[in-house]
């Protein structure tokens, strides 16, 4: 049987790292075991669903590259089916239409508190095989076993056992033609042929509820693993109610997308002590049955760190498309600069981020916008500015071929001249380049400014020196 695992969101606002985690969960699971992966919008919350929250989750998952076999389906537009198949429950005797108004059911739910029970439907409806009628009120109940209990051997969480005294026989289909939550994922997960349901451990208290409706649909019920929740770093669960940032605002924040899933396939999963794990590693290694017990934190420390890792190791080449996002996003004149592959060369050392990146490569993709007084007063104004100055403007004016190494002969040749050591030469050059006294190596700082900015900014230094 072809292993097919669900993501299941509901479209009620961005795709956070709660969801994203469980997403990338369900899409190693599927790769790992040969299987196929379903995209499901869950979207019968028709006062908190919207399109752009659809499309903030479709852009989560293209961002993170979590591809799709099937869909996205839409439980909105399966809504014949769901009142089919309760129709049919009804048929059978497993369901049955109650028409309580609204007043009885609080009436009902009031007189059990005051006798201290728990609140629950009472059954009313339950045998009286009331007949289809138009109602405002009508609803079709599930008609849940009375006794007994329901058993799950939970992938993460082990073996759960629920008695079917604690259930009610919950409404699945509403006065307002909407099937309920729990049976629309149910005849979802039949219909869709979903062989391992992978979800956050906030529906584990659905799962006996929903297997019971597996059993009267006659259809074997899938594996089930709950995934402990992802906290935010107050201890609550994040959610898009509480704490949680879109994954697309650390795209914004110059998070690399597969830094972010490897956070997020360490965050509750571990394989030894090993951090850094490729796409194919994590698709070799994970298995769902390996998942942590307990709840995992988001720790942006962590995140950060292995982003780095990845700016320093990556292939320049494979990191370009999203550097060169961040140009953009900064406004730059990208054609007017360097190649973005040296910048990411010259600075990978010393970003953590690629926004960050991305502000410190300002000065070689437009004018410098602010001087640094102190680095002026320092290195501009000292005696040997001057000469060194000028002695490098001839020398890098007469660069045959613009690389970092003839840069550099250039700079140690006007040294040279001068008789001073390479740093005479190098601080006042170094503010003369960016404004500023830090910056990567001023061979690489010199080599990306480019030949003729590189020129008219010593020219530009020398003219301040004048004023
Ligand atoms: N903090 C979290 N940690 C782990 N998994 C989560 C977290 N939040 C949501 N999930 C899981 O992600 C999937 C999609 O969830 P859903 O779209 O309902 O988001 P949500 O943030 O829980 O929504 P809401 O803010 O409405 O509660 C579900 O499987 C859910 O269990």
């Amino acid at each position: 049987m072809t292993v097919r695992t669900r993501f299941a969101p509901s479209p009620t606002g961005y795709l956070h790292i709660g969801g994203a985690r469980t997403a990338l969960y369900c899409w190693l699971e599927s790769r790992h075991r040969g299987g196929e992966f379903i995209l499901r919008i869950e979207d019968t919350d028709r006062e908190r669903s919207t399109d752009a929250a659809v499309q903030a989750i479709l852009d989560g998952m293209r961002w993170l590259d979590l591809g799709h076999d099937e869909g996205p389906y839409y439980q909105t537009l399966r809504m014949e089916r769901y009142r089919q198949v309760a129709e049919d429950l009804v048929r059978a005797g497993k369901a049955y239409y109650a028409y309580e108004t609204k007043e009885e059911l609080e009436a009902m739910r009031s007189q059990q508190m005051a006798a201290n029970v728990k609140p629950r439907y009472n059954g009313a409806y339950r045998d009286r095989a009331e007949p289809l009628r138009d109602d405002p009120n009508r609803v079709i109940r599930f008609k849940n076993p009375t006794a007994g209990s329901v058993v799950f051997n939970d992938k993460v969480k082990g073996r759960i056992e629920w008695s079917n005294e604690e259930l009610d026989d919950l409404v699945i289909f509403r006065s307002d033609g909407f099937p309920t939550y729990n049976f629309a994922v149910v005849v979802d997960d039949i219909d869709m042929k979903i062989t391992d349901v992978i979800r956050g451990d906030d529906h584990v208290n659905n799962t006996p509820r929903q297997i019971n409706i597996y059993n009267a649909l006659g259809a074997a019920a899938p594996a089930f693993a709950h995934l402990p929740m992802i906290l935010g770093p107050d201890g609550q669960k994040l959610s898009k109610r509480h704490g949680a940032v879109s994954v697309m605002q650390y795209r914004d924040d110059g998070f690399l997308p597969h830094a972010v899933l490897n956070y997020l396939v360490r965050l509750g999963w571990s394989h030894g002590d090993q951090e850094i794990f490729s796409r194919r590693e994590m698709i070799d290694l994970f298995d769902v049955a390996d998942v942590n017990v307990s709840a995992a934190r988001f720790d942006v420390e962590k995140l950060s760190w292995l982003n780095q890792q990845y700016l320093k190791n990556d292939d320049p080449a494979e990191l370009v498309p999203h550097f060169l996002w961040h140009l953009d996003a900064a406004g730059y004149d990208v054609a007017s600069g360097p190649a973005p592959a040296d910048v990411i060369v010259a600075l990978r050392d010393r970003a953590r981020t690629l926004k960050e990146m991305a502000e410190k490569a300002a000065v070689w993709y437009g004018p410098i916008r602010e001087w640094d007084d102190a680095a002026v007063a320092k290195h501009l104004k000292s005696a040997t500015a001057v000469p060194a100055l000028k002695a490098v403007h001839a020398r890098l004016a007469a660069v045959a071929e613009w690389n970092v190494e003839n840069v550099h002969k250039a700079i140690e040749a006007a040294a040279a001249a001068i008789g001073e050591g390479m740093g005479k030469v190098a601080q006042p050059l170094r503010v003369a380049m960016t404004g500023t006294q830090v910056s990567p190596s001023i061979d690489h700082t010199v080599f990306l400014a480019g030949q003729s900015r590189a020129v008219a900014r010593v020219e530009e230094a020398l003219k301040r020196i004048g004023e």
